[in-house]
Formats: C-alpha cells, structure tokens, sequence
C-alpha cells in the first residue's frame, strides 16, 4: 500500500535512529505469488502499467493490455511458470535465489552487525516492506541494491523510483545510497568467467560457441538515451577478454522481444536457430545479465530456444546457469556493497 500523504503516525524508528546504522535492501525485478490466471496477471498488470517499461502514452497502451494482454498474456505465462516452479519452496526461482542472496550477503555482514533485506520492484515482497523491516531494524542509512549489472531506466531506475515512492510517505526518512549498474566490475566478470570454464569443462567435448544473451530492450529507449546497450556491450569485451574469446565465439544477443517494434538485435533466438547450417553444433549460452534464473533464461532459453536449436539440426545445447545464490555471487555482492558503503560502516 502506498500513502499519499505524509502519516501522523509515529513510524517505527528503533532504538538507533541516529547512530549511523546501515542495511542493505537487494532490489529484484519481480514474479507472480502462483502459476495461477489471476495471480500472474495481478502482476503482468502491474509489471506493463509502469510507465519506465512502457512509456508511450497510457491512454492508448492501458486499452490494450487491459483488453488482449491480460486476457491472453497470462495463461500463456502461467504454463511457463509452471515449467520452472520451485515446487518445493512454491515460489517461482527468481523470488528463492534472491532470498538466498540475501541471506548469503546477511551472513557475510554478521561481524559489521548490517541487516539485509530484499524486494521485487513488482509483486512481493514489496519495496515498501522491505524497507520497514530495515527501519524496524533501527537503520536510518539504506544502501538500495538494483540487482541488474547493466543499467536500465527500466529496471534499475524503476527500482530506485519505487523506493522513493516510498520515502514520499515517511516523516523521518533514512540516508539513501543506490549501487550504480556493474557491467565491468572484476570480480562480477571473473565469476561469469569462471561459470563459463566450470561448465565447458564438464563436457565432453568443448562448445564451438558461447552465446551472451541479454534481455532486450526496445531500440528507442537506446536511441533515447538508455545506457543499456553500452553497458551490455562492456560486460561482452570485459568476458571476452577475461576467457581469450572474441565476437565470433562469444557473440551478443538479445532475447525476450515483447510486442511489435524494434528491439536491440540480433534476437537471441533465431540467430540460435540458425547455428546448426552454419556448422555450429554444440553450443553454450550465458544470460550474464540476469543475477537469477527465472522465467526468461530457464523457460525462454532453456526450453524454446534450446528446443528450436535441437531441430534445426543443433546436437549439444548447454545452458550456464545464473550466478543465483552462489559463494561466487555472495563474493559479487559482499565486494560491490563494501565498496558503496564506505564511510558508513
Ligand atoms: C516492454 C516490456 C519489457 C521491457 C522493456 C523489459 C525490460 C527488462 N526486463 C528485464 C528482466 C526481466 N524481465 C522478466 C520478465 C518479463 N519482461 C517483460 C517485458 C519487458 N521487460 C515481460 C512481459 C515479462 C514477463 C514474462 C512473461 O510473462 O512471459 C524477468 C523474469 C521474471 C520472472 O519471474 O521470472 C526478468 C528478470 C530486464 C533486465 C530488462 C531491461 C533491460
Ligand atoms: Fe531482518
Ligand atoms: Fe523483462
């Protein structure tokens, strides 16, 4: 729920308000409660009405995803949830692995005394609980965690704006830092790097190939401006280079196109498709930009891409998981968090 006004209420402010502590709140893209219809559309609802991820104008767009989107969008997405539910925990993988490097990254700040929570930009848990559990902690300093290596005005900003949306509400607010986009930062390449020569070594045979697919991103918010594209790019060099690779054995691609305009290119998926006439038979896809597993890289790649590669003709497809909840993710996040937290701790 979000205030409009400023409340009159005393907030919970914990006993060391005004003793310098910090927490840290991971920030997550955000997933339905249950593969069900009405719970993915509560969210795909959600997800398509914030303006920094469909920015032409509401009274055109709302028609239509109120109309045919979300009449059609959201069992076809539920069947795809279904596929990769964690059934054991009931929750979808994006929203268990974020709760898992929450809990790495806690344990990591045990000695420092910091408290770590998270949150999904969309769905639950919200921003707005995740910052009340740091307040209710006593912290009046909160280092906001997008947790996407590459900038977006449609993930990273949208995050940070949901956070102060937040704050909007509070008479007492925290100290705020936001942690900058990541694309480069060593110790982040070196664990994609080491992903990449974990999983080629327990193959028989090498990949002829290592695909790096990122989300897509419509080509307008690119030429307006978004840095998107340039940060992608510097993760693929700074990959490259740390494995001896080059854009013939480590391309960039772009997945996850969603409606009819140009997005980044080339598209991930027919250019997997097209692999296996051009000889290349065995291959290995990274999603380096996505810190978890979820429905894009589990379901749109390792199942429909890896399905259309098999019958072009493709023999080997090896999907590289996400860095997920790692040792080698928590050492990302324990190494850029410090970092952003110097003079705080
Ligand atoms: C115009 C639409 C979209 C933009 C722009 C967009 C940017 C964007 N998204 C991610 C990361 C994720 N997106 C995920 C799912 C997802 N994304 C869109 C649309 C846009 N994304 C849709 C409609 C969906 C839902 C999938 C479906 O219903 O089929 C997810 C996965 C969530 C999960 O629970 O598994 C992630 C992660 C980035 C990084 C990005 C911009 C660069
Ligand atoms: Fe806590
Ligand atoms: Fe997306």
């Amino acid at each position: 729920m979000v205030f409009h006004h400023i409340p009159s209420r005393k907030q919970p402010s914990g006993k060391a308000r005004h003793e310098g502590r910090p927490g840290i709140l991971l920030l997550n893209l955000g997933t339905p409660d249950d593969t069900g219809y009405r719970a993915v559309r509560r969210y795909l609802s959600e997800f398509l009405s914030d303006r920094r991820v469909i920015e032409g104008s509401p009274v055109l767009w709302q028609p239509i995803l109120q109309g045919v989107v979300l009449t059609v969008r959201p069992g076809k997405s539920g069947k795809a949830y279904e596929r990769i539910w964690d059934k054991e925990k009931n929750e979808s993988p994006l929203r268990g692995y974020t709760r898992g490097q929450a809990e790495g990254l806690h344990a990591r700040f045990a000695a420092d005394n910091v408290p770590v929570a998270w949150a999904m930009r969309y769905g639950t848990p919200s921003v707005e609980a995740g910052v009340r559990e740091l307040l209710e902690h006593g912290c009046d300093r909160i280092l906001a965690v997008p947790l996407y290596p590459q900038y977006s005005a449609t993930t990273t900003a949208t995050a940070n704006d949901q956070l102060f949306r937040f704050l909007m509400t509070l008479r007492n607010q925290p100290a705020i830092r936001t942690l900058p986009a990541f694309p480069d930062n060593p110790t982040y390449i070196g664990a994609l790097a080491n992903s990449v020569r974990k999983t080629v070594a327990a193959l028989d045979t090498p990949p002829q190939m290592v695909v790096a697919s990122f989300h897509g991103l419509p080509q307008e918010y690119v030429d307006k401006g978004d840095s998107y594209l340039a940060d992608c790019q510097r993760t693929v060099k700074a990959l490259r280079e740390a494995l001896g690779m080059d854009e013939a054995t480590l391309p960039l691609t772009f997945q996850s196109r969603f409606g009819p305009t140009k997005w980044l290119e080339p598209y991930t998926a027919p250019f997997i498709a097209g692999l296996p006439e051009k000889d290349v038979k065995r291959i290995a896809v990274i999603t380096p930009g996505f810190m978890t597993d979820c429905i894009e890289t589990l379901d749109e790649i390792g199942n429909e891409v890896c399905e259309d590669f098999i019958k072009a003709g493709g023999e080997e497809f090896t999907l590289i998981p996400c860095l997920n909840d790692s040792v080698e993710a928590i050492d990302v996040l324990e190494q850029l968090t410090r970092q952003e937290l110097a003079g705080w701790l």
